[in-house]
């Protein structure tokens, strides 16, 4: 097996001149400016970058939601920008879950049946009530979201991501809408997910305290990479403040 500097797994992800440019009209847009990056098995990776640096342009091109204007990304050496709509589809469906800033639950549901949606459709997922365990929500799980508290909603979101056993997670924003306690309990969950899973994790954040808790910090800046830094020494959420 080849490791990486972070002593982490094999390699999960590699983004070969990734480039993205949106035309709007007589405008262009360059979000992305040839990023080449590799993620790795089971590591925790902080993105960091000010409004409009690229960061979701890059999560949502890593999670098969759009497509590089050019480069190419490969999912466990398997070229996903030559892949066909259905073995996108696929590759969507059962490697990558997603969590944003809200949390997109479906109000007619309870939290159960909120995860269920997911684990219906999966191929080998856990089962709703322990995806709901595993976020410390089995005392909730028949709650609308409606009676759960915005950092509850974003763990039940955080349960539909995980249930289906992604190889990656990939979080933007998840605590941008949380007070200081509560989104350091998502983000507690979050590692919780990332160590005991073992699934890659990226997370999308403009609060540079967080990347504390990361194995690596990517920052970004006008669509391009300007730093990869390892953490010597990871902290647990408990102990970030900002
Ligand atoms: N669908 C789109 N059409 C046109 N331009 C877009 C589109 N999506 C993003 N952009 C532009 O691409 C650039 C990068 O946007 P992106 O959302 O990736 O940045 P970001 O770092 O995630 O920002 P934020 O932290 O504000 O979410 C920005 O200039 C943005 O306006």
């Amino acid at each position: 097996m080849v490791y990486n500097r972070t002593g982490k797994g094999e390699e999960v992800l590699h983004l070969d001149r990734v480039s993205k440019i949106y035309t709007m009209g007589e405008v262009q847009v360059e979000a992305l400016k040839h990023v080449s990056v590799d993620f790795y098995e089971s590591e925790l990776v902080v993105l960091l970058g000010s409004s409009g640096s690229g960061k979701s342009t890059l999560l949502n091109i890593i999670g098969g939601l759009d497509v590089p204007s050019e480069g190419q990304l490969y999912f466990r050496g398997k070229e996903m920008t030559a892949a066909t709509e259905d073995n996108l589809t696929v590759y969507r469906r059962e490697s990558i879950g997603f969590v944003f800033q809200f949390y997109n639950l479906i109000s007619s549901l309870t939290a159960l049946e909120n995860v269920q949606l997911v684990t219906e459709i999966s191929s080998n997922p856990m089962s709703a009530e322990e995806a709901l365990r595993l976020v410390n929500l089995s005392e909730r799980m028949h709650h609308f979201p409606a009676q759960l508290s915005g950092g509850e909603q974003q763990r039940v979101a955080i349960a539909r991501a995980v249930a289906k056993r992604p190889e990656l997670l990939l979080c933007d924003e998840p605590t941008g809408a949380l007070d200081y306690e509560t989104g350091k309990l998502v983000l507690e969950v979050i590692r919780k997910v990332n160590e005991e899973l073992g699934t890659t994790t990226l997370v999308i954040t403009h609060n540079v305290s967080i990347a504390a808790m990361a194995d690596r910090v990517i920052r970004m800046r006008s669509g391009e990479i300007t730093e990869i830094e390892s953490n010597k020494k990871k902290l647990s959420p408990s102990e970030l403040s900002w």
